[in-house]
């Protein structure tokens, strides 16, 4: 959503303290440019590892643990032209720490709207085909406090949540403790729409002097020609280049990212080299069919929640295992998968929690300026 004027709305933008009181009637507008100018990797990723870390905690075992909890999310489909999305959850006890410090906890109460119409890129202007919104309501008393463009959001927080799931899960190097070498690696994005491309430039920005090779691969060649254009102004110094099939584009890559809305697998086991780390994000509704089956097979699949495995991965259920937030908080390890490539793929869905914690995150930010 870009509601330009907020006064149309009726709503007042006051940076009102967020107290208890019953005369805070204000409720906080946070526009898209608003969000978009108080995004930086450092804050998205640091709240989106938090965010994780709830999410893999259901109950309340301690005043002071983080925890959430949530419902599966809804899909209210639009005929066949798209799907309205609705992700209610509470996540509490969780840090800000480059916001507002280890010792502040924060709690917060959230439903994000999101609609998802894959024809849009193909209007005139083109809109993107992921649009959302968040509510945050006072934890305290319920009663809502701030609406917040989700569209930006939704783009940063998925790729966010794919650097921490790289940095705990892509095991042929420790990323968490570069020391400033070139380390040589090659990426893989595999889809230039926009989370093809807010991946890229996450991976790039937040693992510097990794990557030495980006290749791209996009169903058609335009789009994968202006985020080439785009990579080459922004980091002159790495080699970007533009592969003929997804297949060639994944072969000899360190780490891939899938971001298409593809019901096809776009590459098969027999296409990876070993020790490959894949983030799979995209083909909407239908999470799993970007990679073929024998890779979730014979690979260490770890997702965000339990809750949406359930009801959106039936059909890799049984080779999941674990949640992402499980190996952060080291309340499991790595799952190694005997005599195989050592493969992880971390399959991606979004969830509510990631949504609310990075509202709020942006609602903080909002307020402090
Ligand atoms: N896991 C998560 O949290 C999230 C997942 N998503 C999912 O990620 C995917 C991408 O979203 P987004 O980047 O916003 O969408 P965009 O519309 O910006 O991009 C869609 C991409 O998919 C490609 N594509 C579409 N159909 C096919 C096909 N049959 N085969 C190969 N490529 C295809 C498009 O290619 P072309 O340019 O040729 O049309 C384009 O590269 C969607 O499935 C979306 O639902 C989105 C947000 C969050
Ligand atoms: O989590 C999310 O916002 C979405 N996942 C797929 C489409 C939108």
């Amino acid at each position: 959503m870009n509601i330009q004027d907020q006064k149309h709305l009726n709503l007042q933008s006051d940076k009102s303290t967020g107290s208890l009181s019953n005369q805070d009637d204000d409720v906080t507008f946070i526009k898209e440019s608003s969000v978009k100018n108080l995004l930086n990797w450092t804050d998205c990723v640091d709240a989106m590892e938090s965010a994780l870390v709830a999410i893999s905690n259901t109950s309340q075992k301690s005043d002071s643990e983080p925890f959430s909890s949530q419902t599966p999310r809804t899909f209210t489909f639009a005929g066949n032209k798209g799907v309205l999305l609705t992700m209610p959850g509470y996540a509490s006890n969780y840090t800000l720490n480059s916001v507002t410090g280890s010792d502040k906890k924060h709690s917060t109460l959230s439903c994000k709207l999101v609609t998802s119409f894959s024809g849009n890129s193909q209007l005139n202007p083109a809109i993107p085909g992921i649009l959302g919104t968040i509510l945050l309501f006072n934890s305290d008393t319920g009663k809502l406090k701030a609406i917040v463009d989700g569209t930006e959001i939704t783009a940063w927080r998925t790729a966010a949540v794919s650097v921490v799931a790289t940095k705990y899960l892509y095991c042929d190097m420790n990323l968490k403790n570069l020391d400033g070498n070139i380390v040589g690696k090659e990426l893989a994005i595999v889809g230039c729409g926009t989370q093809g491309r807010i991946h890229a430039l996450a991976m790039l920005n937040y693992f510097p002097n990794v990557f030495i090779k980006v290749k791209l691969w996009n169903r058609s060649l335009n789009r994968a020609e202006k985020l080439k254009k785009e990579l080459n102004a922004l980091f002159p110094e790495i080699i970007i280049v533009i592969a003929d099939s997804s297949i060639l584009c994944v072969a000899g890559a360190d780490c891939v990212v899938t971001a298409t809305n593809s019901s096809q697998p776009l590459f098969e086991l027999k296409d990876l080299k070993e020790n490959v780390h894949i983030n799979a994000i995209g083909a909407g509704t239908n999470h799993h069919s970007e990679l073929a089956m024998d890779i979730y097979q014979s690979s260490s699949v770890y997702i965000e929640s339990y809750i949406g495995l359930e009801t959106e991965l039936k059909g890799i259920k049984e080779y999941v295992n674990g949640e992402v937030g499980e190996i952060v908080a080291g309340k499991k390890f790595l799952h190694k998968i005997e005599n195989s490539k050592n493969v992880t793929v971390f399959q991606s869905m979004g969830n509510a929690i990631e949504d609310g914690v990075m509202a709020n995150m942006i609602y903080q930010k909002f307020m402090k300026n």
